[in-house]
């Protein structure tokens, strides 16, 4: 069939077709076409959604990477024939039906999501059996691998290339700002590169833009490394492991991080960057990714093993996770409470305490510091404000102010402080309720929106007092994240009561 062209200003492969043009190709919403630009003699095969009233029958919206891969404009005529699936739709399948899938099915899977081959149902698939039904370890090194293998690689002039990486899933997690100035403070060289938030309200790239732009080419990563030593950028523009930012975008509505995935995604872009020493951050707690110490040590054997498979030297902190890192929760919040810990500041001692004692593995691993005396030597690179002026490096070379200081990063304007119920201790900080009401209010996309901790597990408080404090860059959102907090009680004071529910509420309930 011939149709004509009309471009459409929308990002990525695809088209819509009109429903009478549908009927007569035999093709439903979903289905793949392959257009033919016969002046060129370019083809491409294309996802398909079925209109009535965007076009008129004999017309195909295409939209912009389709139109520029053909050189295809308006008014320009192209044929249209139904294309079979790619196999990796088979492969995708297989999964779902609990199969295992050899390196070269995971290479397919990977090869068509980058090339846009499938659409995001197709990959929504793809994570959604690989979370119900798991991956092996050799799923999983394939994986990582293929990852790698479908993005750029990058080569640094300084070695031993050392890296860190949090599991995520502990709100407040900010030591990547304290930990990559610590390390490159130390002469070593650290190209970090991170995602954004997963399951949390601010993943690393999410913080770190709030001081400096996060998206580079891994060319311009490798000429900023290489000049200061190091980095932190959002993996997801580098063309790193592009399939990683992929399976993260439909990971994060559903706050799920599959542990093969989660293997992958970090070995991924451990191994992209050549990395040669890798701490792993795996912190433990009943709210977070990793429940329990048993889990954590079977999960720190698998990124040994994915790193031996892989030639990198992988050692795992273990951590607290049982509520936040610091105080501070959301990109401004965060950014403010790290850089005020590099400017001297001595609290937040978990911030403090777990970013030198991270940072002093990797010294210990890199030669810079007597096994046993890396935490102190991270310490000192801290409190002498070496780690601060490399921050300051860090920032200029990525386009920021280095001069920022902490009190020149604002929350958001709208804010509500919440009080204890009744006197007593706060027993518990519930991290995916904190996270929860955090993303109402607006984090990570509102830089400004998050959670101030005032009170920590084991401070006594009075009734009234402030437990924790919620931030937003509107009122709407302000309310609809007290709303939230008021349904999930993030924090609980000892004694609480967390609810009184009247007889005749009961018997309404019935009555419905
Ligand atoms: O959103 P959740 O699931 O908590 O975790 C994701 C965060 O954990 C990792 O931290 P880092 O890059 O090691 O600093 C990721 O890169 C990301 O920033
Ligand atoms: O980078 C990361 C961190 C945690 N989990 C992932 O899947 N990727």
């Amino acid at each position: 069939m011939q149709l004509l062209v009309q471009r459409v200003d929308i990002a990525g492969r695809g088209a819509f077709i009109h429903e009478e043009d549908a009927r007569r190709l035999g093709v439903f919403d979903g289905d793949r076409l392959r257009v033919l630009y016969p002046e060129t003699g370019k083809s491409t095969p294309i996802v398909v959604d079925i209109t009535t009233s965007l076009l008129t029958p004999g017309t195909i919206s295409l939209y912009n990477v389709t139109c520029t891969d053909l050189g295809l404009g308006d008014g320009d005529m192209v044929e249209v024939h139904t294309a079979i699936p790619p196999s990796s739709i088979r492969f995708i399948r297989k999964k779902m039906d609990n199969g295992r899938l050899t390196a070269e099915e995971v290479l397919t899977i990977v090869r068509d999501m980058v090339n846009e081959a499938l659409s995001l149902n197709e990959i929504t698939a793809f994570v959604t059996a690989s979370y119900i039904n798991g991956l092996d370890i050799d799923e999983v090194e394939s994986l990582t691998r293929a990852m790698v293998e479908t993005g750029e690689k990058i080569e640094f002039a300084g070695h031993p290339v050392v890296d860190k990486h949090s599991i995520g899933g502990v709100p407040g997690n900010k030591i990547t700002l304290l930990v990559v100035p610590i390390i490159a403070a130390a002469g070593l060289t650290i190209p970090k590169t991170s995602s954004r938030a997963i399951t949390g309200a601010g993943g690393t790239a999410d913080l770190m833009e709030v001081l400096a732009p996060v998206n580079f080419t891994a060319e311009e990563v490798q000429m900023m490394t290489d000049r200061v030593g190091g980095v932190i950028v959002w993996g997801g523009s580098t063309n790193i492991a592009p399939a990683d930012d992929l399976i993260i975008r439909v990971e994060y509505p559903f706050k799920i991080d599959e542990r093969g995935q989660m293997i992958a995604s970090v070995m991924a872009k451990k191994f992209a960057v050549g990395a040669e020493i890798v701490v792993i951050d795996i912190p433990v707690g009943p709210t977070t990714k990793v429940h329990t110490m048993q889990d954590a040590r079977r999960l720190a054997q698998d990124f040994i093993e994915i790193g031996s498979r892989l030639g990198m030297q992988v050692e795992c902190a273990v951590t607290y996770g049982d509520s936040p890192v610091g105080r501070a929760i959301g990109p401004n919040l965060e950014v403010a409470e790290a850089l005020s810990v590099l400017e001297g500041a001595e609290t937040p001692n978990s911030l403090i305490e777990k970013s030198v004692a991270v940072a002093g593995i990797l010294l210990e691993m890199a030669g810079k510091a007597q096994r046993g005396e890396g935490e102190e030597v991270a310490r000192s690179l801290l409190a002498s404000g070496a780690a601060l002026e490399k921050f300051r490096e860090i920032i200029a070379i990525q386009g920021g102010k280095p001069d920022v200081r902490s009190s020149d990063i604002i929350p958001g304007a709208y804010q509500a402080e919440i009080p204890a119920p009744v006197s007593g201790y706060v027993v518990s900080l519930n991290n995916s309720g904190l996270v929860t009401v955090a993303r109402i209010a607006g984090a990570p996309h509102d830089k400004g929106a998050g959670i101030y901790c005032n009170a920590k597990i084991g401070t006594q408080v009075r009734k009234g007092e402030t437990i924790y404090t919620i931030y937003a860059e509107s009122q709407e959102l302000l309310n609809r994240a007290l709303e939230e907090a008021r349904r999930l009680y993030p924090v609980v004071v000892e004694g609480m009561l967390l609810d009184r529910i009247p007889q005749d509420s009961i018997e309404l309930d019935r009555m419905d």
